[in-house]
């Protein structure tokens, strides 16, 4: 039954969905009237209730053939700490006490597959200061640890004025304290970061390794500040686990909370993340130049950043337009024999999965196979690559009304067709397939 259970919710969501939100999920009991469930992390708990909550209900239903209640139950890891009774949060006077990079906000912060669970998390952190505690985020350099540690301090100095709040890097921890030692002010330094601030957001932990002296330090502060139930973040570059040369019981208090991978984002979320940093610079690039961009710069957020920041700089000094050519040429991309455009993958996929040809697509066609692939592939290259009406109108050699028109055919036929979802989830698999073996 256990197995049907899963099964059942399963077939009901999409691959993205269940690997982001159900990996953890389990069925821990099945009784007369009631299903227990049990997750790992107390975040996903309290977010699948609220958004699949009445999924789950209408599965079992369908699985029993009767209404049957569910719980979900937060299975913290062994040994850990009881929480104490948390005080609430102390309100202190408005104070900041760290410059913040003001572009690093949650609104500036483009949401997609890979990261869109360490932007809920800490979206969450930053509404309830306390609630999930600490929240440990960890992922590669380059995509938006930084960005979301400072997001949620900016937040709170908007929403919450008077909570104290201090962004530092691990680095800056530790000068601060040999700082300290030197002047014979520890005991300053010590109540400053133990007794003295209402949510410690701090960045690059793994940079403490095999520093023995300043972790005892971060235990005792860290201690400090959650038995007072201050929100602790804290930013990494690799999984608590693999904090080699730590010392265990501050890995333990690290997994206590929410533990949140940050991956890395998709093609279509890169394009994205590359015109809203063109946008920040108030400066234009062509679409075509933005996902070579997104293509080439995938792995790395900051090397996307500097990429577009180069070609800017190229833009403003020469008092030229930048095309595909010129991009390749100012960022050493050498066109290679292998690669394709975007727009070229997106017709190859079609023509492979509908039986079709590129000429059908961008052609008069009427033929049922021509019309779905046709509607599908402009709904996807608008809605998931990101592209306008007019660069989908381009590519399909059609005018934007009719572009617009296909789209929300599309989109009403989806909604009243489930397997046309289904198609739909298929098709893009076998494009993120094509994407991902692209070479450059
Ligand atoms: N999803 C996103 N939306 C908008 N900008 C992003 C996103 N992800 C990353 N960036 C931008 O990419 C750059 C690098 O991000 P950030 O410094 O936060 O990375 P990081 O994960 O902290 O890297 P490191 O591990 O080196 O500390 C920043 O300019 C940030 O604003």
């Amino acid at each position: 039954m256990k197995e049907k259970i899963i099964e059942a919710l399963k077939a009901k969501l999409n691959r993205r969905v269940w690997d982001s939100w159900f990996s953890t999920f389990d069925v821990k009991d099945i009784g007369e009237n009631l299903v227990v469930f049990e997750v790992g992390n107390l975040f996903i708990k309290d977010w699948l209730e609220m958004k699949y909550g009445s999924l789950i209900a209408r599965t079992l239903r369908e699985v029993f053939n009767r209404p049957i209640e569910f719980k979900i139950e937060h299975a913290p890891l062994q040994n850990q700490p009881e929480e104490d009774e948390h005080e609430p949060l102390v309100r202190k006077r408005p104070l900041v006490l760290t410059p913040l990079n003001p572009i690093f906000t949650f609104e500036n912060f483009v949401v997609g597959t890979g990261n869109m669970f360490a932007y809920s998390a800490c979206l969450e952190a930053a509404k309830h200061p306390g609630k999930y505690n600490p929240l440990f985020l960890y992922g590669g350099v380059g995509l938006g640890k930084t960005h979301l540690l400072q997001a949620i301090g900016h937040y709170l100095f908007k929403n919450q004025p008077e909570m104290r709040v201090v962004y530092l890097t691990s680095e800056r921890f530790l000068n601060e304290l040999i700082e300290a030692i030197q002047r014979g002010t520890t005991q300053e330094f010590r109540e400053r970061y133990r007794t003295k601030i209402d949510v410690l957001l701090l960045d690059d932990v793994q940079f403490l390794i095999g520093k023995n002296g300043i972790q005892t330090e971060l235990f005792h502060t860290f201690n400090e500040l959650y038995n007072a139930g201050k929100q602790i973040v804290i930013c990494s570059d690799r999984d608590p686990q693999m904090l080699d040369g730590f010392q265990d019981r501050l890995i333990s208090r690290f997994q206590m909370g929410v533990v949140v991978k940050i991956e890395k984002p998709d093609i279509e979320t890169c394009f994205k993340i590359a015109q809203k940093m063109v946008k920040l610079e108030g400066a234009e690039l062509p679409e075509d130049v933005l996902m070579l961009v997104a293509e080439k710069f995938s792995d790395n957020m900051r090397r996307l950043k500097g990429a577009i920041v180069k070609l800017l700089m190229y833009k403003q000094i020469h008092n030229e337009d930048i095309d595909l050519a010129k991009a390749r040429q100012i960022l050493s991309i050498e066109p290679s024999t292998k690669f394709t455009t975007v727009e070229e993958r997106l017709f190859e996929v079609l023509c492979q999965f509908f039986r079709v040809t590129t000429e059908e697509l961008r052609g008069n066609s009427r033929k049922s196979n021509v019309l779905i692939a046709r509607q599908m592939g402009m709904y996807v290259a608008k809605n998931y690559l990101g592209l306008s009406l007019r660069k989908v109108a381009e590519m399909f050699n059609k005018s934007h009304p009719t572009v617009s028109n296909a789209i929300q055919r599309f989109e009403l036929n989806a909604k009243s067709n489930k397997s046309l979802e289904t198609i739909l989830n298929k098709l893009l698999e076998q494009f993120r397939e094509k994407t991902a073996n692209q070479t450059l």
